[in-house]
């Protein structure tokens, strides 16, 4: 992924046109991450054994731009998911540097995971938003923030309806973490027609039929059934 302050630019060959790598499954390397034992103990404590890795990412937070998109607006993770129950479903985020809020360290709102789904849409900003960046419409301003300084290696755990994001990274390092949601290998898909999540559904589904060239009316749960996969235990459902 490029970050959208370059997405239009005629060709940009350095790490600074990537911006985030996705879906690694596939790549023993970087796969070597969710599958480390040093993770999984913590993972399983929300999981239980059937552990699935659902969505892989490497991210390399660029320098900003001027134009303040190397923002992540604060969303909560179960709205990209057409699975359930939410208390079954843990991201694991490691970070790859020290990460402070000069370089856009995870926000989160302590507490939010314990309330709903809200709505999400792409935030009103000048500058512009990542294509599939969904921030929530409302959630409180005024909600106690906690920013998560962290140093290279340490990891977070977090809950699917936790409201979180990440800041602006005024350095002009690369800001890079690595992470991955885990869910129960038990969890069921669920349809989210008349859902919040309709229109990520059809964002996916637009984006799975250009870039792979599924017909339109490849399923939403089938986009995620395709990127699982197994890390420990059987996959019984998902
Ligand atoms: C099996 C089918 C699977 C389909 C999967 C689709 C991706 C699903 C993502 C799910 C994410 C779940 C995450 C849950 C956890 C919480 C989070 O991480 S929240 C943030 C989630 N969102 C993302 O991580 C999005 C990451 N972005 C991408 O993966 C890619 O940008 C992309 C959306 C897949 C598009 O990439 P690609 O199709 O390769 O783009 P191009 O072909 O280069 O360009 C097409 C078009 O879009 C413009 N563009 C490119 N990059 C951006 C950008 N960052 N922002 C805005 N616009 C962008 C580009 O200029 C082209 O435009 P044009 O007008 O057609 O020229
Ligand atoms: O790494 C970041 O900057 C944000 C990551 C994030 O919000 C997520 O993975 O859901």
């Amino acid at each position: 992924m490029r970050d959208v302050a370059i997405a239009k630019s005629e060709f940009v060959k350095d790490q600074k046109a990537v911006s985030k790598l996705q879906d690694f499954q596939e790549d023993p390397e970087l796969f070597r991450y969710c599958s480390l034992p040093q993770i999984l103990k913590y993972v399983e404590a929300f999981t239980g054994p059937n552990i699935m890795a659902m969505h892989t990412m490497l991210i390399n937070k660029p320098p900003d731009a001027g134009k303040k998109t190397s923002r992540h607006p604060m969303h909560q993770d179960l709205h990209y998911f057409p699975f359930r129950p939410a208390d079954r479903i843990v991201c694991s985020w490691t970070a790859m540097e020290k990460v402070d809020r000069r370089n856009g360290c995870l926000v989160v709102l302590p507490g939010t995971h314990k309330g709903t789904l809200k709505e999400h849409d792409y935030p009103d900003w000048e500058g512009g938003v990542n294509k599939m960046y969904h921030g929530i419409r409302d959630y409180d301003p005024q909600h106690p923030r906690v920013h998560l300084e962290m140093e290279k290696g340490d990891t977070v755990f977090f809950h699917p309806l936790l409201i979180h994001g990440s800041g602006m990274n005024s350095t002009q390092g690369f800001r890079k973490a690595i992470s991955c949601h885990y869910a129960s290998a038990d969890c069921y898909y669920i349809d989210v027609k008349g859902t919040t999540q309709e229109n990520i559904e059809k964002e996916v589904q637009e984006i799975a039929a250009r870039k792979y060239a599924m017909e339109d009316s490849i399923k939403f749960q089938d986009a995620w059934a395709l990127r699982g996969r197994l890390v420990h235990g059987e996959r019984t459902s998902l």
